[in-house]
């Protein structure tokens, strides 16, 4: 069985972070390895605290799986701060982990942050150059890139910013985009290679753990030695059921269903290339 690796934060509520990554790998058929960077008090509602984890734990956690473990591909979620992110890229070269998806999470839907401001450079710096690729959404794309998304030629603009950064690939996630019918996942590598999938928005507020979910499908999908393309269809599939099958849980924003890609039938998908 293939062996994944999510460096990431816990979300007590269970619909993001580390718990969301491996509910997803279980239900791709990978299995699920991970280091905790910070420990969110979370809910449906919000984040009420984030405790980071002192560094020499995530060290050695790193460590303990790098040691033992035969890791096909690694997903970054929260990193929180700069010496994380040091810490992390690190051992990425250290172990020579390849299939490496960069979710650069900053801010939760109810805006709390979970990057401090001045580990953004850090995140562009050390991270996103070993990324296979990196899957921002619009306003994680903006901070990224300094350009403004507004129709799909800035959103060119910011993706070919983004991989000035040296990674591989980047794919911008449209859950924030104006669209009410439908989002639309736009994907452009190093060689001009692009491609966009576009579903039907679903009129829902649980939407908590979208992004996690979506990259630790993408992570699980290389493993397997899946293509770009292969990956990314899977992966928007797998979020498209989770979202559509939502579970109604909690009085907030409720986590997305993890085992609906495996229980329903899935849904045509709009490709094309731009
Ligand atoms: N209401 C929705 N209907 C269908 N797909 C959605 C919806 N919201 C988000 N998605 C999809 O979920 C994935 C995560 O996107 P997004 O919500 O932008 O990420 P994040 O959680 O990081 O903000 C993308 O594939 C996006 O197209
Ligand atoms: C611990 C933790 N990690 C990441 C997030 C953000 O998850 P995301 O998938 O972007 O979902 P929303 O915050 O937009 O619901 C998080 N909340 N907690």
């Amino acid at each position: 069985m293939k062996q994944v690796l999510t460096i990431a934060g816990s979300d007590s509520g269970g619909g993001a972070g580390i718990q969301a990554d491996i509910k997803t790998f279980q239900e791709l058929d990978v299995f699920g390895t991970s280091v905790i960077t910070a420990v969110t008090a979370q809910n449906t509602r919000g984040v009420i605290d984030v405790a980071p984890v002192p560094i020499e734990n995530i060290e050695k956690q790193l460590q303990a799986v790098g040691d033992d473990f035969d890791i096909a591909a690694v997903k970054t979620g929260m990193l929180f701060d700069a010496v994380t992110i040091r810490t992390v890229a690190d051992s990425i070269k250290h172990y020579n982990w390849q299939r490496l998806v960069v979710d650069p999470v900053m801010i939760a839907k109810g805006g709390a942050s979970l990057l401090k401001e001045e580990a953004k450079d850090s995140l562009i710096k050390h991270l996103l150059p070993l990324a296979t690729l990196v899957t921002p959404n619009i306003p994680e794309a903006e901070a990224l890139s300094g350009i403004q998304i507004y129709n799909e030629q800035t959103r060119r603009m910011a993706a070919e910013q983004i991989l000035k950064s040296g990674a591989q690939g980047v794919l911008i996630k449209g859950g924030h985009g104006a669209d009410p019918d439908f989002t639309e996942d736009f994907y452009l590598d190093q060689h001009g290679g692009s491609l966009v999938l576009r579903s039907s928005r679903i009129q829902t507020k649980h939407t908590h753990g979208t992004g996690c979910t979506f990259s630790a499908a993408l992570a699980a999908e290389f493993a397997k030695g899946k293509s770009i393309e292969e990956a990314f269809l899977t992966a928007k599939q797998f979020i498209q059921s989770a979202i559509e099958h939502s579970l109604n849980i909690g009085a907030g924003h409720g986590p997305t269903n993890h085992s609906a890609y495996r229980h329903y039938a899935q849904k045509e998908m709009i490709r094309y290339v731009h």
